[in-house]
């Protein structure tokens, strides 16, 4: 195992120039040895890039690798000492299930009883040890690429194990039960894995860090919890969650202060909202986006011409979905929208209430022009951590 370290950049076309130049804007990123992390992104923004120079498929154009300190850059994956599993199954029809895992051991001289014993392992493992004597060309494509899962998996001697979307052959019932296999290899193997998935259901469920990339840059490092709770750029908040969280338009006065629409929210001077005290100054007079994950949206019921409750704003309900698991709220403020996820026991306000929508609180994050976070509640807030390992399993 190695702890894997990177400065680099990479564009496919020679002399770039411009940001979408390249496929990777330059990043340092580590990987600790053991660690299971997930690269997740939508398409196109990098990930298989990332992981074939990790791999050594592909030099990246500036920069390089370190595996244990050592610059592994102008190596080959044999040399990396990596092993991988692609999308599709790479097996030997012709061999037995126990031939075809024992390849890679045997491909290295291993001592046959060794062999023996860490191919009954993983079998046991991924649930094929009873099929360990069938010919691999009479087996369905799931149970092939669980062969590839295993072959990626058997070496104990591998710098790193990288999947590249290694479960989209597979049907859903059995890719949820792998998922949770992979994760439950990991801590008994105590491999170092990196996993490209555009799924985050599958990143969150497999890996103990994901690194969120969009067009080529690397967002954000961070544990399910942290990616929900602090997403560091708006475009994790957005990309994480179901839905994902929702973004005002909103701006501070003079004395820093936050307004919406030009009118402060209410309560913020005595410090009174439950919960939400940024953790330092709001820069006055500034344009800003006021971030709220719609499970943490309160939702109240607003007599006409009543006050706000402090941290509230005021808005319509327009639109209320049963989703089985909870109620989907959407409400109208001003030009904008706001989703509240509500529990599937409480009674949702009607179509057409007017409501006060709570968005300061313990979870509100602030983002600037740029969409970088610069503001979230100051500690002592409540924490939900475990929050998006609940919700992906509801996703499932
Ligand atoms: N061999 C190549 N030559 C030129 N451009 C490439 C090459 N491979 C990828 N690209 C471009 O580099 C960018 C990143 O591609 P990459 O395949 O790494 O993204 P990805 O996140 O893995 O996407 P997907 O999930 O669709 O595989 C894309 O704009 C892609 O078009």
């Amino acid at each position: 195992m190695a702890r894997i370290d990177l400065d680099l950049a990479h564009a496919y076309r020679p002399d770039p120039k411009e940001d979408s130049d390249y496929a990777l804007l330059p990043l340092t990123m580590s990987f600790e040895d053991g660690g299971a992390y997930a690269l997740l992104g939508p398409s196109g923004c990098g990930k298989t890039t990332l992981l074939n120079i990790v791999s050594g498929l592909l030099r990246p154009s500036q920069g390089g690798v370190r595996f244990d300190g050592r610059d592994v850059t102008a190596l080959t994956p044999q040399q990396r000492n990596i092993a991988q599993v692609f999308q599709f199954p790479v097996i030997y029809d012709t061999m037995t299930v126990a031939e075809n895992l024992a390849f890679p051991l045997r491909n290295r001289g291993v001592a046959k009883e060794r062999i023996r014993a860490r191919v009954g392992r993983i079998a046991e493992m991924l649930e094929l040890s009873d099929q360990l004597d069938r010919r691999a060309s009479g087996l369905t494509a799931d149970a092939k690429q669980k062969i590839s899962l295993g072959r990626g998996l058997v070496r104990e001697d591998v710098s790193a194990v990288l999947f590249d979307e290694p479960l989209t052959v597979i049907d859903p019932h059995l890719k949820w039960q792998l998922r949770r296999k992979l994760k439950q290899i990991h801590h008994e193997l105590k491999l170092t894995l990196i996993y490209v998935t555009h799924d985050q259901v599958e990143a969150l469920t497999f890996a103990d860090r994901i690194v969120v990339m969009t067009r080529g840059r690397a967002v954000q490092v961070g544990s399910a919890g942290e990616l929900f709770e602090r997403p560091s750029h708006r475009f994790v908040g957005h990309f994480i969650g179901s839905p994902g969280m929702n973004f005002l338009r909103a701006a501070t006065d003079a004395s820093g202060a936050l307004t919406l629409a030009g009118r402060p929210i209410p309560g913020q001077a005595d410090g009174d909202v439950p919960g939400w005290r940024p953790d330092g100054r709001l820069p006055p007079g500034a344009a800003l986006s006021l971030g709220i994950r719609p499970e943490y949206v309160e939702v109240h019921a607003l007599a006409d011409g009543g006050p706000l409750p402090d941290g509230c704003v005021a808005g319509q309900v327009e639109r209320v979905q049963d989703i089985g698991t909870y109620w989907l709220l959407t409400a109208a403020i001003g030009g904008e929208t706001l989703k509240a996820r509500l529990s599937a026991q409480s009674h949702p306000p009607a179509v057409g209430a007017r409501v006060a929508l709570r968005v300061l609180g313990p979870h509100t994050c602030i983002y600037g022009a740029d969409d970088a976070l610069i503001a979230t509640a100051a500690p002592g807030r409540e924490e939900r951590p475990d929050r998006t390992r609940r919700d992906a399993e509801d996703l499932r």
